[in-house]
């Protein structure tokens, strides 16, 4: 088979051309790539573009390209729509989208702008990324199974929809159309707010003891992730988005104020004073029922599974040996987790399977000499 030769059908034709080769402008070169579309980079950094381009997500833009019948801005939020406007009237059949994080600013500031071009423009916006950005951390799978957020604004034509939405198809996505305002006040929510949550509670870490930090488990990475991002594209994204940001800080705020006064008051006059258990259990509960609301895997409702917990020693090959195995059972693994502790050899993988599936799993893993941590 030709390299990058499709898999499967798809509708964009191409070809595409992608404006901003980061993480996600190289990402979808890869996925467009990898289903036989041809992909046209442009950057305003000359190293980020031969970077996109020598990861395989396409190839610099050129004078005498054949004309891109799709353009896509991935660019960082805060020159996307300028970005936009540009590319409307460099090609002028084109579709242009953009996938910035925030889309209320950028439809008000293309509409403003774009003139008769309008009718070609749909915003755009993949529920997926990662906390690294670049190229260099680019995956071709990255929008799998990821909602892919469709905007069209009241000018746009259903052709140009139609191609935004095949677009978020062609690399495994799937289209959800809302207005702008309705995506940004749900991105606040369920985006924006999480990665602020991260970054103040990491920021905490940053003259914490040493022998505090060896202490850090799951817990801790679990909540922290995403504090690894990009300090100046997650700027402009929260300027971008401040209203319903502010909004739901606020909110926050009135709970923090709740367990403050709940804690002073417990740390003055002792664990059991009246009035200091009552909130922090309300805090926590109520947390514990938005948590169960998080859609699980496919967007469906949340499903439970059973978890099986394995020690792996720290070695080459060892996970590869486990997944294979667990395949040779015939059981699927639905999530995994790993956990590792600072200075260990071993680690943890936690498979989670469906509930029938675990006591069959761990008796056939132990056979197998498995080590199965009982949690
Ligand atoms: N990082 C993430 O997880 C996600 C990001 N997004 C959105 O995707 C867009 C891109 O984000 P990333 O790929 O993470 O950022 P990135 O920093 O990895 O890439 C942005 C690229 O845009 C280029 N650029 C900057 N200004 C430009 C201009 N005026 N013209 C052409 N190129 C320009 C930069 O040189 C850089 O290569 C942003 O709007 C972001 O809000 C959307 C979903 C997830
Ligand atoms: O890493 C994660 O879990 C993310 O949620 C990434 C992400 C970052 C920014 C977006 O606009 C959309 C998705």
């Amino acid at each position: 088979m030709p390299e990058n030769a499709p898999t499967s059908p798809v509708a964009t034709t191409g070809p595409v051309k992608v404006v901003g080769t980061g993480l996600l402008g190289a990402s979808l070169g890869l996925a467009l790539r990898a289903a036989g579309v041809a992909v046209q980079l442009a950057d305003a950094s000359p190293t980020a573009l031969a970077l996109a381009r020598d990861v395989g997500a396409g190839t610099p833009a050129a004078d005498g390209d054949p004309e891109p019948v799709l353009v896509v801005v991935a660019t960082p939020p805060d020159v996307a729509a300028e970005t936009v406007v540009a590319e409307l009237a460099r090609h002028p059949r084109a579709v242009v989208t953009d996938v910035a994080s925030v889309k209320a600013l950028i439809a008000d500031e293309v509409a403003r702008d774009a003139g008769a071009h309008l009718d070609r423009y749909v915003g755009s916006h993949p529920m997926a990324g990662r906390e690294r950005s670049g190229a260099a951390a680019a995956d071709a799978d990255l929008f799998v199974g990821r909602p892919w957020v469709v905007v069209p604004g009241p000018h746009a034509s259903p052709a140009a929809v139609l191609a935004v939405r095949s677009l978020a198809t062609d690399v495994g996505a799937s289209p959800v159309t809302l207005g702008a305002q309705e995506h940004d006040d749900a991105v606040a929510l369920v985006s924006h707010l999480p990665q602020l949550a991260a970054s103040l509670v990491a920021a905490r870490l940053r003259e914490a003891p040493e022998a505090a930090l060896g202490l850090a488990g799951q817990g801790l990475r679990d909540v922290t992730r995403i504090a690894a991002s990009d300090p100046q594209l997650w700027a402009a994204i929260l300027v971008g988005n401040a209203g319903p940001v502010a909004r739901a800080l606020r909110e926050v705020r009135e709970d923090l104020d709740t367990v403050v006064t709940a804690l002073d008051r417990a740390a003055q006059e002792g664990p059991l004073a009246p009035g200091s258990t009552g909130p922090l259990a309300h805090v926590v509960a109520a947390g514990r029922s938005g948590v169960g609301r998080i859609p699980g895997k496919h967007g469906g409702a949340p499903r439970r599974y059973g978890e099986v917990t394995v020690l792996i020693p720290d070695e080459p090959g060892e996970l590869g040996r486990l997944f294979s195995e667990v395949g040779e059972a015939g059981i699927n693994i639905e999530d995994l987790q790993l956990e590792h502790s600072a200075g260990q050899p071993v680690g943890l993988a936690i498979l989670s399977v469906l509930p029938s599936a675990v006591e069959p799993l761990e008796d056939e893993l132990d056979r197998r000499g498995w080590r199965v941590v009982a949690r």
